[in-house]
């Protein structure tokens, strides 16, 4: 039969409430002055204030420290981004784009290299700039060369500007939203290649006026 242990005697069962929790105070006290001293040190902004309890578990104390893992300290974005990534610079190996605005040098740069998003509207209107000279020809544009009954039927065949109207020697066919537009705007980079500036509808709808319409 032993004696009942005395509060506050060492080995006894009473004496591991304090000194437990005067550890517990101490570890806790010498987190806070890490931390404090790692704000002080490292820490710039008002989020150095932050109380460890307001940080990711990244961050809380005993957790591996980085500078990324650190809200406050960010690491520095490099000038660019990992390659192929969002929003990342054509390589460098891609042709260089045409600077002189020529047809061929825009048409050539649209069709082999890959463009940032930004680049697809300028190469394409670069592209796709036509002088009056050229020979690809628009609706529009023909309206314009023929008398306004042009089109209907029983006119000249042939218009000052762009010579003689001719039946197409191919035809793009293809369902609604099927890439016919990107595939009548690559053709038409062609200098030899005339084309509509609108889809005529011919064959479904324009069929009763006749091929003196159509050409
Ligand atoms: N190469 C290629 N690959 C995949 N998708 C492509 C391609 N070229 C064109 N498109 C898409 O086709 C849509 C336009 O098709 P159309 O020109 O036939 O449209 S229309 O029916 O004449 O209005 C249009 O789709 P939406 O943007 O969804 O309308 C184009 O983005």
């Amino acid at each position: 039969m032993s004696p009942p242990a005395q509060p506050g005697v060492p080995g006894g069962r009473g004496s591991k409430g304090p000194p437990a929790r005067k550890l517990l105070c101490m570890c806790s006290l010498s987190l806070c002055l890490t931390y404090l001293c790692y704000s002080l040190m490292g820490g710039t902004g008002p989020a150095a204030l932050r109380s460890p309890a307001a940080l990711p578990a990244s961050a809380a104390p005993g957790a591996p420290r980085s500078p990324t893992a650190f809200p406050v300290t960010a690491a520095p974005r490099s000038p660019a981004g990992p390659p192929g990534g969002p929003g990342a610079p054509a390589p460098s190996a891609a042709p260089p784009r045409a600077s002189n605005g020529s047809r061929e040098g825009a048409a050539g740069a649209w069709l082999r290299t890959p463009l940032a998003p930004g680049e697809v509207i300028a190469a394409q209107s670069g592209a796709f700039e036509r002088d009056p000279q050229e020979s690809s020809t628009t609706d529009e544009e023909l309206s314009r060369a023929g008398s306004p009954g042009s089109r209907g039927g029983g006119g000249s065949s042939t218009t000052p500007d762009y010579g003689e109207k001719r039946l197409p020697q191919a035809l793009i066919i293809g369902v609604k939203k099927g890439g016919t537009r990107a595939l009548l705007e690559a053709i038409r980079a062609h200098p030899d290649v005339r084309a509509v500036g609108t889809e005529p509808h011919f064959f479904d709808r324009n069929y009763e006026k006749g091929l003196e319409w159509y050409r």
